[in-house]
Parts: C-alpha cells; structure tokens; sequence
C-alpha cells in the first residue's frame, strides 16, 4: 500500500470538505500553503496577470488540491481532465504545482525551446538524498557539470555501435523467453507475460551493465535485484513522496515511517548488491557497460559508477518488460497482425537464410510498426519523469510559474485524435510511413516523431536503441515460433492496468504460446 492509500484510509474523500477540517490541520496546511504561495506568487505578479490562465479541474480539495482527484491510474483520469479543458491544464498537488500537457507541439515548447530552464527534476529526499547520492548518476540528478558528464558516458557506452556488443545477449535472452512461455504453456496450459518479461528484460540490462545474468527467476539474486528495482520504481513515484506535497506530514512521519525506511533499504540493500555489481564488472569476462565507461575515457568516481548502473538497470528493465507486456496482451486480440508479423519474418528467412537482426529493421516495416503501436497504443510511463522549472516559463501566451513540475502527459497524448485516427484501435498500418529506429524519430522534428514514449528534450530516454533492440528481437524470436493465443479464461482486459509507480503494467494475465506449424520457409 502506498502512502496515499494509506491516508487515503485514514481521511477519506468527505473529510475534506472545508466544514470538516480540524482547525489544527487547516493552520499547520494554510502556512504550508502561504509558504508555498509565497514561492508561486514570487514571480512577477504583474507579468502573470497579462497571461492566459491554465485551466484546472474542478475537483480540487482544500489543502490536498487534486491530490484525493487522481484515482489509482492517475494517467487516466488527467486524459480525461485534458479532454475537458484543453492541452494544458494545471494541478494543485498540496503545496506543489503541477502543469500538464497531452500537446506535443506545446510540449516541444516547454521541454525542448524552453529545456535550459526546464530540465530539472524535483528534489525529493527518497530519489535525491538517498538513490542519488546527493544528486549522482542521471535520473534523479539535477542538470548540472557532474550530471552532463554523466549523460555523456550513458549516450556513448548506450549507442548504437556499442550495442551491437550486446547483440548475441539480446538474442540468446528473447530465444530463452520464447522457450519458457512455449514450456510454461506446455506443462501448465499458460504461461504469465507480465512475469516472464521481467526476467527478460533485467537479465539483458544486467548482462550488458554487469556481465551476468540469471539462469531463472528463483534465483536469489535475481528475486534480490526485482526487489529491489520494484521498490525503487515504486518510491520514485509521487505517492511515496506525500511530505513533500503536504508538509504538515512530516511531522506524522512516524505514521508512514517511510522515510527511515526508504534510508534503510538504499543502505541496507541496494547499495551491497551495486557495490558488487561495479567491483565484479571489472573481472568478469566479456563487454559490459561499465567497462565501456572506462574503455571510453570517462573516469567516474565509484559510488558515480554505482548509481550509473543503478540508474540504468532501474530505467531499462521495468519500462522494457512493461511495454512487451502490453504490446503482447494487445497482440492477442489481434491474430490476423500476428500472422503478418510471421509473415514478414518468413519472407526475410526465405530471402536471408536467418532471422532479421538489428541492422535488417529497414527490411521489417510491419514488424516495427507493430512494435511501436504496442508503444502508443498503452504508454509505458502515464506520466514519463517529471520536470521541474526554476524560472517562470512563457509559452503561448501562458505562464508556467517557477518551481513547477511540469509533466507529458503520455497517456492523453498517444490517445489524441488528431494525430492518431481512432486512437482506441490498435493498429499498426498507422505506422508504415515512419518506420525509422526510434532513436532517430524521438530526436528529429517534433512533427515527425512516432511516439513520445521517451520523454523530452536534454532528458530524453538515453536508452532508446537498447530499448528497440530489446522490443523488436524479442517480437522478432516470438512470431518467428508461436502464435499466442487466448486461454479457457478468455482474452486479456486492455484497458485493466496496475499502478506500478512510475509504470502501468497491464494487470497479470495469462497467455498460451503455441508452437508455428505453418513456418513458410
Ligand atoms: C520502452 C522502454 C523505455 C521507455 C518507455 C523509457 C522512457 C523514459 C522516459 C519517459 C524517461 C524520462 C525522460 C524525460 O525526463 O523527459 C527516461 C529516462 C531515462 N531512461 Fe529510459 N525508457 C526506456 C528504456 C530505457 C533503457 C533500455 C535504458 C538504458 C539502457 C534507459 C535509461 C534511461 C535513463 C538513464 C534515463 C534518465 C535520463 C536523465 O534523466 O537524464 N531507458 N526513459
């Protein structure tokens, strides 16, 4: 349960009209409130009177805002809020602004034309303090010297040439994912995707930070580092942070006991199992990205090394296998692009005499229309990483305060009508004329980009080809062997997520992988 449930449970809904406040909580919030307007209203008060307003959602509480508004699958709830009010729209979360924006045209705006003053992300004491040492490695750092220095080394030892060394690990992973569903489905009648592709992803990004891999997922380590990804996926997140929106609960901390907690378990466990992944990486045979840094020239410091790793492991496995998760439990209800995706493998083993790689995505248009529908079709992060501005931004006549967080509202944004006809469907053919790596589409012009999975501006995804080659080998191994099929319990729910923090993966379901007997070859 996360911190929101938690007092959620304890002060529901109707405790919070105006007429049932505690005085107590109402002067220890109005000061918090005072003290955070004081910080907004700072700007330039004549400035902002001369900008159009950002609409906000009625559905705003006293003292928590929009916070109690969100619902579980808070993506959802603010597609709908921009379906209301337009491209924009602005939250009060406690004492934090939240500007939103489901526009990418806008959004280039905010994140790209405007990135000097909006590529910082918010200090949290969980992601700050104790993940990032004090603000090391990428994610949670702010966009300072040591940052850039440490965004170089990721865009070097992560591109394209380099991941050509991690290819045979890519490929051998998504063979032995394929076999497990097949030998699942076989012995039990189903198999679990969502399970599954965990194992997949962590065991590629581990293999290509650290060097190793896992031979199952009961193996220790392996349920040690999910732990461990699955907590800080999940701290990260702005549920597990409620202090920082609403002050007054610092003092009850004691009431989460989150904090100390959430020290303990950097200390206590990721920080013994990162340490032995940078003292290994060194010895253990073959490429790993953590030698590259060196190999390539960049002298970071050893707790800079462990974050890095930290940072990637963490951002690379859960959105990979969150997004094949979802692309499968897509897939399923559409048997006719299964077999087009077959289809088009065959015709490249007929040609080729071996399955396409890497370098043969230009031969596989379907295939990547598929893998990036899957993409759009559920967005991996509802909300992507939050940016934070230090300054007042002018954007199209609007004023996003200093001190904002300013967030790409994936979800709403990949539904837009305008740009993706009938954006319910899942259709791959959308597709077909933008079939380039996603790496070029996500760094070229904001109108021809495919998909804005990956974020914005200087903080763009710094993974994306690890990302494709991870998403199009595996669709590539899957199709080139099975057909998946429904079980006796039906077909998945595509609208059925989960809350995972920063990630919504599809609600478990299960899956029969059945082997081809129609391979043309
Ligand atoms: C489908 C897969 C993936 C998705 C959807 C995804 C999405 C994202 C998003 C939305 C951000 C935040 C961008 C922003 O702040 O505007 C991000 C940041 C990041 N991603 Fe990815 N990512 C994926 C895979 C990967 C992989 C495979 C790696 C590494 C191998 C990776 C490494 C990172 C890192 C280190 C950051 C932090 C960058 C920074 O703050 O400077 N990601 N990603």
């Amino acid at each position: 349960m996360n911190q929101l449930h938690k007092l959620q449970e304890y002060l529901p809904a109707s405790a919070l009209e105006r007429k049932n406040m505690l005085p107590v909580v109402s002067i220890a919030s109005a000061a918090s409130i005072f003290f955070a307007s004081y910080r907004f209203f700072s700007s330039d008060q004549e400035s902002k009177t001369k900008y159009k307003k950002i609409p906000m959602p009625g559905s705003n509480y006293p003292y928590v805002g929009h916070i109690w508004s969100l619902g579980e699958l808070p993506g959802r709830t603010i597609q709908k809020w921009h379906g209301e009010l337009g491209p924009l729209i602005n939250l009060k979360m406690g004492v934090k602004n939240w500007v939103l924006v489901d526009d990418p045209i806008l959004a280039q705006k905010i994140f790209v034309s405007n990135g000097v003053k909006t590529s910082f992300r918010s200090r949290n004491v969980f992601t700050f303090d104790h993940y990032s040492m004090g603000g090391m490695g990428l994610a949670f750092a702010q966009p300072d010297d040591r940052w850039k220095f440490s965004r170089s080394a990721a865009l070097t030892v992560l591109a394209p040439k380099h991941i050509e060394k991690y290819m045979p690990t890519i490929r051998k992973e998504a063979r032995d994912v394929t076999n497990r569903f097949l030998e699942s489905t076989e012995k039990q009648g189903f198999c679990d995707p969502v399970e599954e592709f965990k194992l997949y992803a962590l065991n590629v990004i581990f293999k290509t930070v650290a060097g190793r891999s896992f031979t199952s997922n009961e193996d220790p380590d392996y349920k040690k580092l999910k732990r461990i990804m699955e907590y800080n996926i999940k701290n990260s997140a702005w549920e597990n942070d409620l202090s920082n929106f609403l002050p007054i609960l610092s003092v009850y901390e004691y009431f989460f006991g989150t904090l100390a907690e959430q020290k303990a378990f950097i200390r206590d466990e990721r920080d013994p199992f990162f340490k032995r992944v940078v003292e290994d990486s060194d010895i253990i045979e073959g490429p790993n990205v953590l030698k590259s840094l060196a190999e390539a020239g960049f002298d970071l410091s050893f707790n800079e090394k462990l974050v890095l790793a930290s940072d990637i492991i963490l951002a690379a496995a859960d959105t990979v296998s969150v997004s094949m998760a979802w692309n499968i439990c897509a897939l399923m209800h559409h048997p006719d692009i299964q077999n087009k995706v077959s289809t088009e493998i065959d015709e490249f083993v007929k040609l080729n005499g071996q399955l396409p790689g890497l370098n043969d995505k230009g031969s596989m248009p379907y295939t990547m229309s598929v893998m990036k529908e899957g993409l759009r079709f559920k967005a991996t992060t509802p909300l992507g990483l939050a940016h934070t501005t230090r300054e007042d931004v002018y954007v199209d006549g609007y004023m996003i305060p200093k001190h904002s967080a300013i967030i790409s509202s994936m979800d709403s944004m990949h539904l837009r009508a305008d740009i993706y006809p009938e954006p319910e469907k899942y259709i791959p053919e959308r597709f077909l004329n933008n079939t380039k790596p996603m790496q070029t589409a996500a760094n070229g012009k904001v109108e021809d980009r495919d998909h804005f999975n990956f974020g914005w501006g200087r903080r763009i995804c710094p993974g994306i080809s690890m990302a494709e080659a991870q998403l199009f080998i595996a669709l590539v191994e899957i199709f080139s062997t099975c057909h998946i099929l429904p079980t006796s319990e039906g077909l998945p729910d595509t609208d059925d997520a989960v809350n995972g923090g920063l990630t919504a993966p599809p609600a478990p379901f299960k899956a029969k992988f059945v082997k081809r007997t129609d391979i043309r070859t």
